[in-house]
């Protein structure tokens, strides 16, 4: 064991997040430490944001990513706004450049607060998603649950953002849809062979949605931002909106998503720190720290 390392339990509207500073250190944080850390009322998390020393040049830092089951995952929207805001509020820098296991990150705090975190570019190819056969066109993919004859969500949108999304569009209320039950079948559905973060969208306008996401390895969450990127992009490419939209997510917060000409997608909204403390990154045993807000 290399000792404890410092963490804030933070949020970005809502999607419970864990900043860990790895920096200086050559251990991970385990599955099983991230399992200990979920278990815990007080650190219940959706991700884990693990900031380690930078592997490539031309980035600052090298951010691994764990769901609140243990596993991990290519993306997470929401928790790098809490890691630029953690590192903004500790070195004073605006822009940052992260390396993730999905590729290169560019991501910036603005004058008001709000943090934009470039996500890439969308990947639409049934093997890049993926899925586990062919579908010459993802925009619509063949699933459904519910009853063969009167589907209760069907014919998803189908989106790679670095990490796999599919996107049921549907006319009434999304809290009407029970995707408690749902979102577990169709998140290990042997179509999604890396399994799939859940979304349904109620597009309202050319420019808002309202969202519901069930997140692989997380489970319901106040929001998820790569799948509010995934649900933009797949909206545009469906002509459901244009390309600049705002989603009203599950926990009541705003994030804006632009999907730029160049087809990058950059996702903007608001970090919250909560409260530090230290961990054990091989067991999740932790400590508050005492000057630390509760
Ligand atoms: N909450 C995250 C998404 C985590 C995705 C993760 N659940 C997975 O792909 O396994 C976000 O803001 O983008």
């Amino acid at each position: 064991m290399a000792g404890t390392a410092p963490f804030a339990k933070m949020n970005g509207i809502g999607n419970e997040i864990i900043v860990a500073d790895m920096r200086g250190r050559a251990d991970r944080v385990t599955a099983a430490a991230a399992v200990a850390l979920n278990a815990d009322a007080s650190t219940r998390f959706d991700q884990i944001m693990a900031i380690h020393d930078a592997r490539t040049p031309g980035t600052a830092y090298f951010v691994d990513i764990l769901n609140s089951d243990g596993s991990g995952a290519q993306a997470c929207g929401n928790g790098m706004r809490c890691v630029v805001q953690a590192l903004a509020a500790e070195t004073g820098e605006k822009t940052f450049t992260f390396e993730t296991v999905a590729g290169i990150l560019n991501a910036r705090e603005h004058a008001d607060g709000s943090i934009s975190v470039d996500m890439g570019t969308p990947r639409f190819g049934w093997r890049d998603i993926p899925l586990a056969e062919e579908f010459r066109d993802t925009r619509m993919i063949e699933l459904q649950v519910g009853p063969i004859d009167a589907p209760v969500l069907h014919s998803p949108s189908a989106v790679s953002m670095g990490n796999p999304h599919a996107i049921f569009w549907v006319d009434a209320d999304v809290w009407t849809y029970e995707l408690d039950r749902f979102g577990p079948l169709l998140e290990n559905h042997p179509i999604f062979p890396e399994r799939a973060n859940i979304t349904i969208a109620q597009v309202t306008s050319p420019d808002s949605m309202i969202i519901r996401t069930w997140e692989r390895g997380a489970g319901l969450t106040k929001a998820c931002g790569s799948a509010s990127c995934a649900a933009v992009v797949a909206a545009a490419r469906t002509r459901r909106t244009g390309r600049s939209v705002n989603l009203l997510t599950p926990g009541g917060g705003t994030l804006h998503v632009e999907w730029r000409e160049d087809d990058h997608v950059i996702l903007t909204g608001a970090a919250e720190w909560e409260f530090s403390g230290s961990f054990d990154p091989s067991t999740g045993q932790w400590a508050r720290d005492t000057e630390s807000a509760a």
